[in-house]
């Protein structure tokens, strides 16, 4: 199922955070959206799993107005790993894994053994299966991390939404979760800051700046030395592995601050 903003504006506290942003993540890709601190990523996924209204503009999910579905049918199909994760409560990983199917039950229903064996699977894939029991308070940065995306997945959405995924992953489970993202078949728009990893894994990449989309096409296209230095202010040097650009930094000299 494609996703796609188009023309969509975001204003918080009377400023225009995301600006006439028209971006396409076809069905099955995976589209990184790149920018510096502040340029507006985490404001334009959060229009997509609704947790903010676009200003003016509209998203679509397939051919539908994300506005005009219900929550309940929106929830169906996006998920979202998002930056405040609300683990708050002491719930079992398990636990937490099976609210992921929460938006395809009416009341309390309990799992079929189909779901318990999705819950397992996605519980498998994200290497958090052994922790299936311990509460996640006890669980480190990036043991919740992995549950969480586990719990994305156990919803078995069509598209997935993630905010800074790899934060507080070391790198095996870095590569792993981005190597997976790839291979879901999923529609993934995701937020990344690190641009090697963003280049390796994304069929696409969007850059925003101040709220404007800079560039876009894939990581070959979008990622130039002339880029990174414009909309990051810092230089580096690109080379290219196994056809994908890596960027190298170039620090200045040390004691060039003194
Ligand atoms: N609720 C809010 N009210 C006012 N301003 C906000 C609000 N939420 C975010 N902002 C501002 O909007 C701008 C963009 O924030 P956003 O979190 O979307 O950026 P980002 O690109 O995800 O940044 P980062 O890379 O630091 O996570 C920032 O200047 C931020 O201070």
């Amino acid at each position: 199922m494609r996703l796609a903003f188009d023309e969509v504006t975001a204003v918080l506290d009377g400023r225009e955070i995301v600006r006439r942003l028209s971006l396409e993540v076809p069905s099955g890709q995976v589209v990184g959206l790149v920018g510096p601190n502040g340029s507006g990523k985490s404001t334009a996924v959060r229009c997509v799993y609704r947790a903010l209204r676009p200003t003016t503009g509209t998203i679509w999910l397939g051919r539908t107005d994300l506005a005009s579905m219900s929550r309940k049918d929106s929830a169906r199909s996006v998920a979202a790993l998002t930056q405040h994760n609300g683990l708050d409560l002491d719930f079992t990983v398990e636990e937490v894994v099976a609210l992921g199917r929460a938006p395809h039950h009416t009341g309390n229903q309990r799992l079929g053994a189909r779901e318990r064996a999705l819950c397992h699977t996605a519980m498998e894939r994200l290497d958090v299966a052994h922790l299936a029991t311990r509460g996640v308070l006890s669980l480190s940065g990036g043991e919740r991390q992995r549950v969480l995306i586990a719990r994305a997945l156990a919803q078995e959405p069509q598209v997935l939404v993630l905010d800074e995924p790899t934060n507080h992953l070391d790198i095996r489970h870095q590569a792993g979760l981005l190597v997976l993202l790839r291979d879901l078949g999923l529609t993934v728009l995701v937020v990344l800051h690190d641009l090697n990893l963003a280049a390796a894994t994304c069929d696409r990449l969007g850059v925003l700046s101040e709220g404007r989309l800079v560039a876009s096409g894939t990581p070959h296209e979008v990622l130039t030395e002339a880029l990174v230095r414009e909309v990051f202010g810092t230089t580096v040097t690109i080379v290219h592995h196994r056809g994908v650009p890596q960027l190298l930094h170039s620090l200045p000299e040390r004691g060039s601050l003194r």
